[in-house]
């Protein structure tokens, strides 16, 4: 059984989770040790693409301090896909209770997407604390997170934004008091990975690892 707090408090602790879509296993390698050589353990693998089971698995067998998790998982039969293949937790751009189910009875670490209060009620009567809030910025950014929490504040929502988050509006994010870590494409977006720009990656990620320290030690 999972302890799906520890899960993804280990998944949140870097403050920043690259959101990722690969194409092909055999990229799965150099994409992970970029990361790690950044000091950056996370990964969010998208059920995106059709090798995303596959590049969960590597990853999880290779690269035991990684913390691996699957995203867009829309479906139980994806969830079971990316249990089966390591993944440590699983989120959603959206929240139903088909995969609120799925998720509790594999007592597996799943954070669904919200961006209504109607979501945040139906996520809370399931025992859901942690939401991915999507997507974040053309939803309306901060001031709208902020909107819709404030009525749960006796509740301990966190929140992992994503759609949107870039390095140049990271800071404002991390500063957030509930924002747990945020997530993102850029660190690692398709492209560099599909042309083997691993030391853009690594940039990317080192600059973004020393962000995040640098505002939480500050704050
Ligand atoms: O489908 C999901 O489960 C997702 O994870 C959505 C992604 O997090 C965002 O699409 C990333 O948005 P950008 O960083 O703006 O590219």
């Amino acid at each position: 059984m999972i302890d799906t707090g520890e899960t993804l408090l280990e998944a949140t602790a870097f403050g920043v989770i690259p959101v990722v879509e690969i194409d092909g296993v055999a990229e799965a390698d150099a994409l992970a040790e970029a990361l790690l050589e950044a000091g950056l353990g996370v990964i969010e693998v998208t059920f995106r693409t059709r090798a995303a089971a596959e590049v969960i698995a590597r990853i999880a067998e290779r690269y035991t301090d990684m913390v691996v998790g699957a995203g867009t998982i829309i479906s139980p039969v994806d969830l079971r896909r990316a249990i089966d293949a390591g993944a440590r937790f699983a989120l959603a751009p959206g929240l139903s209770a088909a995969m609120l189910d799925a998720a509790a009875e594999a007592g597996f670490a799943y954070v669904p997407g919200a961006m209504a209060a109607s979501d945040l009620q139906a996520g809370l009567e399931r025992g859901i604390r942690t939401f991915k809030f999507f997507p974040a910025m053309p939803a309306g950014g901060i001031a709208f997170l902020r909107a819709i929490s404030a009525p749960f504040a006796l509740h301990g929502l966190r929140f992992i934004p994503t759609g949107g988050v870039s390095i140049t509006n990271l800071e404002e994010w991390i500063r957030e008091p509930a924002v747990a870590a945020v997530g993102g494409t850029w660190i690692a977006s398709r492209v560099m990975i599909r042309e083997g720009d691993w030391a853009g990656i690594r940039r990317n990620a080192e600059e973004a690892v020393r962000l995040a320290r640098r505002v939480r030690e500050a704050g």
